[in-house]
């Protein structure tokens, strides 16, 4: 008899027929119906819809948080427990979370720290991160010392910290100020790239959505389901991706989908916007 055929796993993240009903005092919610997404290994999809549909549970689930009701979720070709046991992923919230009285650098070693790993290999892990994130020269400070932007790279780098080949994150961005938000998505961008993690990002931001992502999921309000899939025909990010009319092609699409008018293929749209200059 031949040896089953091994197939290559190529999606970062598998959610098949999922439902997500909670059981409250006042009744059943029904957070999120008959979910199908999947995100390939190094890919940037952002999950975006009105408050309450879902976005931060479809990032619980994926991160074992939560159970889905129904169906599964598939992190990495294992389930999501066996996944979030391996530290296949690592989770950034709105707000950084560091731990006030560690260092920055510290802070970036705990899940290292709690994993057992060893003080010198720890701080060499984490200045390289510090690195990447560019807080070279701020692994001795303090979180209060350093601004909100700066924060959130922390707490980005600590994420990375056991280089998670999948980042799961949660409106990170949604507390800095405009332009330092710009900076960090740019960043981002780089590091998502430097790794070749696949990333999850939830925002509330159709610029923020568009200049990250390959894909950005459209979603409806409760039941959450997903209700169109733009696809981000841009290349390499750059300072001038914003004033790109492939960018602004994508934000009318994205747009337009969370008014529940059809997206519309963006390439084709960028065809019009040009046909029209
Ligand atoms: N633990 C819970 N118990 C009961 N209901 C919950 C729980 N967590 C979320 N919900 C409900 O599920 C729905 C989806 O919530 P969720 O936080 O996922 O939405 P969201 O799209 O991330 O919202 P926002 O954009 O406002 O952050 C909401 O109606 C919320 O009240």
């Amino acid at each position: 008899m031949s040896a089953p055929a091994v197939t290559a796993v190529t999606s970062a993240v598998e959610i098949t027929g999922v439902t997500k009903t909670f059981t409250t005092r006042s009744g059943p919610v029904h957070a999120l119906t008959e979910i199908d997404l999947s995100v390939a290994k190094g890919e940037f999809v952002s999950l975006i819809g009105p408050s309450g549909c879902g976005k931060s549970t479809l990032l619980r689930l994926i991160a074992d948080l939560l159970q889905p009701t129904d169906g599964t979720v598939m992190v990495n070709g294992k389930t999501a427990r066996q996944a979030r046991l391996d530290q296949d992923y690592g989770f950034a919230f709105q707000q950084a979370g560091l731990l006030d009285w560690r260092t920055v650098r510290a802070n970036v070693e705990l899940p290292l720290q709690l994993h057992g790993v060893g003080r010198s290999a720890r701080r060499a892990r984490a200045e390289e991160l510090l690195a990447l994130v560019g807080l070279e020269d701020f692994s001795g400070h303090r979180p209060a010392q350093l601004s909100g932007g700066m924060q959130q790279r922390v707490a980005i780098a600590r994420a990375l910290a056991e280089s998670p080949t999948l980042l799961l994150m949660d409106e990170p961005f949604g507390a800095l100020d405009e332009m330092t938000r710009e900076r960090m998505q740019g960043e981002l961008v780089r590091i998502a790239g430097e790794t070749g993690a696949a990333v999850v990002f939830v925002t509330h931001s159709i610029p923020e959505a568009v200049f990250l992502s390959h894909r950005v999921v459209v979603m409806s309000p409760r039941p959450g389901r997903i209700t169109e899939v733009v696809e981000v025909p841009i290349g390499a990010r750059t300072e001038d991706t914003r004033e790109d009319p492939a960018f602004f092609a994508a934000v009318t699409a994205v747009r337009e989908a969370l008014r529940g008018r059809p997206a519309g293929d963006v390439a084709e749209r960028l065809r019009d916007v040009r046909g029209a200059l």
